[in-house]
């Protein structure tokens, strides 16, 4: 990964900056642009890109580039404008603004340099996922071996099989493999392992990893938080039709993932009097401004570092806390996710069970305010 893409930019909510459009506002040193080492032109370029579906604004100017060989990975909720924003990069959708690919507007690239997995695919189902792929291929002038494609999607052993009759997951591989088998330059994967069993994600994951390490440029949408930060090289975060956030997803986490925390599951309902008594204990024990917060099933404590872990658990003990298991996390993109769409305050709001305030994760967009749920 390039060092120069580890700063992460955010816009306030609603001031509609996309991750180019304000490197002036960024942290220091930021580099919101896409890094290219070899001084190359992005391969991917939108800037001011605008889409609107009658009222809806699926696109409110997005700004974004990504180099060659990169992995851009583009997070959202559901209605963010993912899909849109791929299928304007892909020439399947008109969009206002400047879109190039390769330097070209996208309708005018040469498909061959194009992989393409949309997040809905309907290929013929009386056809084996073999000779899907053969079929595929066919359409290029060169292509990769099948065989081999199908091996690196773990479907090797199903290749005879009827699409129609494979499950969700093995159709979703099928697919995969469509989308990889002409070699691409460029490789859009809009969702690739929804329903995907994890043996099967992490053969996506190596195979990304393997094209990404052979120059293929991976345009990824996903909403697996952890396969973004794991393939990604830097993310962007779209909500109602705008860039929220980007950066390399380790900056991100350290600028707006948040403190780690101690989650405990507790054996009886966690009540607001149990989530007061376990604050001012940790208070008193951890000292600084720990938080405690109700969650589904238990507690968690947040700003607890692994020195003072066993402190927490004292804490929990002084207040006559009985819990099931513990577990200690750093923060991670998921969280950054949540915090900059404002899911989890939506989420932990229609429970009602927060009594401390959640922390400041030192990022503009503290006032996110409701995700882009659809
Ligand atoms: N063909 C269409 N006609 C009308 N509205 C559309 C169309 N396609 C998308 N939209 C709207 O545009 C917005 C963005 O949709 P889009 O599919 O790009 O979101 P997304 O981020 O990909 O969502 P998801 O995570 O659910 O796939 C949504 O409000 C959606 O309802």
């Amino acid at each position: 990964m390039d060092e120069t893409a580890t700063d992460a930019a955010v816009d306030a909510p609603g001031e509609g900056a996309g991750p180019g459009a304000a490197p002036a506002e960024a942290d220091e040193g930021a580099g919101p642009s896409a890094p290219d080492a070899a001084g190359g032109d992005p391969v991917v370029v939108g800037e001011g890109v605008r889409k609107s579906y009658g009222d809806v604004d699926a696109l409110d100017g997005v700004d974004l580039d990504v180099a060659a060989g990169e992995v851009f990975g583009l997070i959202g909720p559901n209605g963010a404008g993912k899909t849109t924003l791929v299928r304007a990069l892909t020439g399947t959708t008109e969009a206002e603004g400047d879109l190039r690919v390769f330097g070209a507007p996208p309708r005018e690239v040469d498909p061959a340099r194009i992989g393409l997995l949309p997040q809905s695919f309907d290929p013929p189902a009386r056809l084996t996922a073999r000779e899907l792929v053969d079929y595929y291929g066919g359409l290029y002038d060169a292509a990769r071996d099948t065989e081999s494609v199908l091996d690196d999607v773990g479907m090797a052993d199903d290749a005879d099989a009827w699409y129609e009759t494979l499950s969700g997951g093995q159709k979703r591989r099928t697919c995969v493999a469509t989308a990889v088998v002409n070699d691409p330059d460029l490789l859009f994967l809009d969702e690739p392992t929804t329903g995907i069993d994890p043996a099967g994600r992490r053969a996506i994951h190596r195979l990304i990893e393997r094209l990404a390490a052979g120059g293929t440029t991976v345009f990824l949408t996903s909403h697996a938080m952890d396969e973004v930060e794991r393939l990604a090289d830097r993310v962007a975060m779209l909500r109602d039709g705008r860039v929220v956030a980007s950066g390399a997803p380790e900056r991100l986490v350290a600028d707006h993932g948040g403190a780690p925390r101690l989650d405990a599951t507790l054996a009886d309902p966690t009540t607001e009097a149990t989530v007061e008594t376990v604050a001012a204990g940790v208070r008193e024990r951890l000292g600084g401004e720990p938080t405690v917060e109700a969650t589904d099933d238990g507690l968690r404590v947040r700003g607890v570092r692994p020195e003072a872990i066993g402190d927490a658990v004292a804490a929990l003990d002084d207040a006559g806390v009985a819990f099931d298991s513990l577990s200690w996390s750093e923060p991670s993109l998921e969280d950054v996710y949540l915090r900059l769409t404002g899911e989890e305050y939506a989420r932990r709001g229609g429970e009602g069970g927060t009594a401390e305030t959640v922390p400041d994760g030192g990022g503009a967009t503290e006032t996110a305010s409701e995700g882009g749920d659809r």
